[in-house]
């Protein structure tokens, strides 16, 4: 059924100052606890960033707009842990880029009330994919995908999401600071106070009342909640009995001290623009991978998505070089560098990225699921220039080095796609990613073609952990015996989620000490957990909770050369992924080239750094 009402906003986020804007998102709608937020998107992995832009040598002068072109970037980029891809790259690193939540979603630590659903994208659905067939587009899109947020709390409708940002993020919370469990208490403590003071109304003077509330908020609950803590409550809290209604009127404790992390359905309208009005899907272009597909009817002139656009003025930042590294022994690993400045290739991360041929700057589109919109010279939706006031015009007239000093080191750039024509839900949105774009795509299939037809690219192309997973959500995993008549192909490694009891329990299998598998509580896996697995033995048990496939395992452990056994691993467990370095993001010579800004909507002006005069 039609989805009519947005269930996901961006707006100027809670946490935003006088001097930087930043962008929040918000719900929609009432999320229940657990709950799938927003999404889920796609994570673009980035090689070896940092390495790709320092040479080993110290003394080499830096180039320092791509120094801070890459410092400013970081700021919005994730370890490889929510996308699923850490063992992507062997030896080098890796950082993922995951537009939408990934870049928009707003820290507040002591409100936090989301975090990355670390399994997702691990079983992310296979969708468009072509097993075993090489094609031109092997290499040109992510194969990582499926990346979702999880609500870690009930989100009532106009709350602000803020993220988990995981332990090397140097903000905490700290200690003084109310939690949102903290929040609960003071609500239903709140609510008892005015149902006291509203029955006792007759019978207590003014006096009274005030004594016995000061009495109330400083001595019991101030104490009962410790110094920092209770400082805050008593701030928190409206001066006079009278008032306390007020508190539940206004959504309760949080929202009547945060009034900006909460905002109305009206307000959000208003001031914030809808983020789910499209989804991923299979595209219904051959070899193009994802699409983004419409969830609700979008009347002509409507907003598609909003497009948040991460400023990166030296493009360059896309290039990519022969990589050395020395290893200092410190905790960090070993430092990755250039070993030339000759440009061997370029990231992947380019085919999501706007740009424009007159141009070095490169930009970022951070929407939620807009980085799925595909190539069409039929387009039904276009790009223009957002009316919002975070949006900053007077950027145009600033040139790349003016971009990222100290008041423009935030997003201040917001695009919009907008039908052209009445869009139906279900239908795929496509932009035209302009001429140079379609010419240098045209131009990578001949050259395909004309190499496959020699003999210099092979058609075939290996089966990989996302075509088996596929296969394998309908069948059982193999024993040694099947796995000696046909093993899995080199490219790929089997591994499970080991979540297991601490103890040993008194039973042996092949003689070695046995562990039991046991479900997680909230039923999500825990991502450091996954380890390489060898299926021992298995049985069909009856089983339908816990998993359509009725499958249950034994493995022994890769770790611990095999010393101990688990048993009743689900076959949910278990997840296929590549070797390092076999993905398709490894293709020879991959296409590569940015989306253009038409050049009616690029500005005039210093961004125009490459024009011929
Ligand atoms: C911004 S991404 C779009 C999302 C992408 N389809 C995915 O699955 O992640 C751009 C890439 O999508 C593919 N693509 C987009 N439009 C296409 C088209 N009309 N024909 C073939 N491939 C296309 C190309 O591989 C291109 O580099």
């Amino acid at each position: 059924e039609e989805d009519l009402e947005c269930g996901m906003y961006m707006a100027i986020s809670s946490t935003s100052t006088v001097d930087e804007t930043r962008w929040g998102i918000y719900a929609g709608k009432d999320i229940p606890n657990g709950a799938p937020l927003g999404g889920p998107d796609v994570a673009i992995n980035i090689f070896n960033l940092q390495g790709n832009t320092q040479m080993a040598d110290e003394n080499e002068e830096a180039d320092s707009l791509l120094a801070s072109t890459v410092d400013f970037f970081e700021q919005f980029i994730w370890v490889p842990i929510p996308s699923g891809s850490q063992f992507d790259l062997e030896d080098g690193r890796t950082v993922t880029a995951i537009p939408g939540a990934g870049v928009l979603g707003g820290f507040n630590p002591k409100l936090t009330n989301a975090d990355w659903n670390h399994s997702a994208a691990y079983f992310r659905p296979s969708l468009g994919e072509q097993p075993g067939v090489n094609h031109p587009g092997r290499g040109a899109y992510s194969n990582f995908y499926h990346v979702e947020l999880r609500s870690k709390d009930e989100i009532p409708a106009g709350r602000e999401i803020f993220l988990e940002y995981g332990d090397n993020w140097e903000e905490e919370a700290k200690e003084e600071d109310l939690t949102t469990e903290d929040y609960r208490k003071l609500d239903a403590t709140v609510e008892k106070m005015a149902n006291f003071f509203d029955k006792y109304n007759d019978e207590l003077d003014e006096k009274a009342k005030t004594d016995i509330y000061d009495f109330l908020i400083r001595d019991v609950m101030g104490a009962a909640a410790g110094a920092g803590k209770g400082r805050k409550i008593v701030d928190l809290l409206p001066a006079y009995p009278e008032s306390l209604p007020k508190v539940k009127e206004s959504g309760g404790s949080l929202a009547y001290s945060q009034p900006k992390s909460i905002r109305s359905t009206a307000w959000l309208q208003n001031h914030g623009r809808c983020i789910d009005n499209i989804g991923p899907g299979a595209s219904t272009i051959p070899h193009a991978g994802r699409g983004a597909f419409a969830r609700r009817k979008i009347k002509e002139g409507g907003l598609v998505a909003p497009v948040p656009l991460v400023h990166l003025p030296a493009g360059s930042m896309m290039d990519m070089h022969e990589i050395g590294s020395s290893d200092d022994g410190g905790e960090e690993g070993p430092v990755y560098y250039k070993l030339s400045d000759e440009v061997q290739g370029k990231q992947l991360l380019l085919n999501y990225l706007y740009g424009h041929p007159e141009s070095s700057m490169l930009f970022f589109p951070s929407g939620s699921v807009s980085c799925l919109i595909n190539h069409s010279k039929e387009p039904n939706a276009k790009l223009v220039w957002s009316t919002h006031p975070g949006h900053q015009r007077h950027w145009y007239d600033m040139s790349p080095e003016e971009l990222l000093t100290m008041e423009t080191m935030y997003i201040g750039l917001l695009i919009e796609v907008v039908a052209l024509r009445d869009i139906e839900e279900g239908e795929e949105i496509f932009i035209d990613y302009g001429d140079e774009w379609a010419a240098a795509w045209e131009a990578h299939v001949k050259e395909f073609e004309t190499k496959v037809a020699s003999g210099d690219l092979p058609k075939d192309w290996p089966i990989r952990a996302l075509d088996l997973n596929d296969e394998f959500s309908k069948k059982a995993f193999k024993n040694p015996d099947e796995l000696a008549m046909e093993p899995y192909p080199n490219n790929v490694m089997l591994k499970c989620f080991v979540q297991v009891t601490p103890e040993v329990i008194p039973e042996k299998i092949d003689g070695k000490p046995v562990r039991e598998w046991v479900m997680p509580k909230d039923g999500v896996f825990d991502s450091d957990s996954l380890e390489d697995c060898t299926v021992t033995d298995y049985r069909e048990v009856d089983n339908g909770v816990m998993s359509a496939i009725p499958y249950n395992y034994t493995v022994s452990l890769g770790r611990d050369g095999g010393a101990t056994r688990i048993k009743d691993v689900p076959h949910r467990a278990f997840v296929f992924v590549d070797k390092p370095g076999t993905g398709d993001q490894f293709a020879q010579n991959p296409f590569r080239h940015y989306i253009s800004i038409p050049d009616d909507v690029f500005p005039q002006g210093p961004w125009r750094d490459l024009k011929q005069s």
